[in-house]
């Protein structure tokens, strides 16, 4: 069975745990570096990328993560996830774990619409998508290997680049797994490759 982390420091864990284990997977919640070695793929919730990053630190994970991303394996970054994942984010000097080649910006879709949802199309997921936004950060520009899987007014809000997934919005919060499965797929064929070696 596959194995799937969710780091557990802050954010919308239960809710991917839930999703995880609704589309066959195993999932571990992770708040120790020792835990990132058991898994094959690992998502980074949605909730305050500057509380996560402030217990990334706290908790020592940093490099661990960065080591994580390094050996291949893939990452899933839902909305404040997606900030960590990227190389630059929009008014600040350093990113977090800068491995996914977009740039992002914080808190994009302004504060009268602090969440809304809105029903996309996504490319390799599916049409009719229902997505969560809430205080959603999206992806200003992304680098020539990333590929813009949806847009939402205009804006990308989900991307993938090889072993990095990325999206704007809580594809945890509702029954629709799509997302989570295509996630899946992902984790699965990097294990296959790794076997087959
Ligand atoms: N729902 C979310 O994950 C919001 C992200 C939050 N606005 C941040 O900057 O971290």
């Amino acid at each position: 069975m596959l194995k799937l982390g969710v780091l557990g420091l802050q954010g919308a864990v239960r809710e991917h745990v839930k999703a995880i284990e609704q589309c066959g997977a195993q999932a571990i919640v992770i708040k120790k570096k020792e835990e990132l070695e058991n898994v094959d793929g690992l998502i980074l919730p949605g909730g305050e990328s500057t509380t996560m990053r402030r217990l990334i630190d706290r908790y020592d994970l940093m490099d661990e993560l960065k080591s994580f991303a390094k050996s291949g394996k893939p990452m899933f970054g839902t909305c404040a996830g997606l900030i960590l994942l990227a190389k630059k984010l929009e008014g600040y000097d350093q990113p977090h774990l800068g491995v996914m080649d977009v740039t992002v910006q914080r808190n994009s879709f302004g504060r009268q619409r602090e969440s809304f949802e809105a029903e996309l199309s996504i490319a390799e997921v599916g049409e009719e998508f229902p997505a969560v936004f809430i205080r959603a950060p999206h992806i200003v520009s992304a680098g020539e290997n990333v590929e813009i899987l949806a847009k939402h007014d205009g804006r990308i809000v989900a991307a993938r680049e090889g072993q990095f997934l990325g999206c704007s919005f809580h594809p945890e919060l509702t029954e629709d797994n799509r997302m989570t499965e295509y996630f899946l797929k992902m984790v699965q064929e990097t294990k296959e490759k790794v076997l087959n070696k």
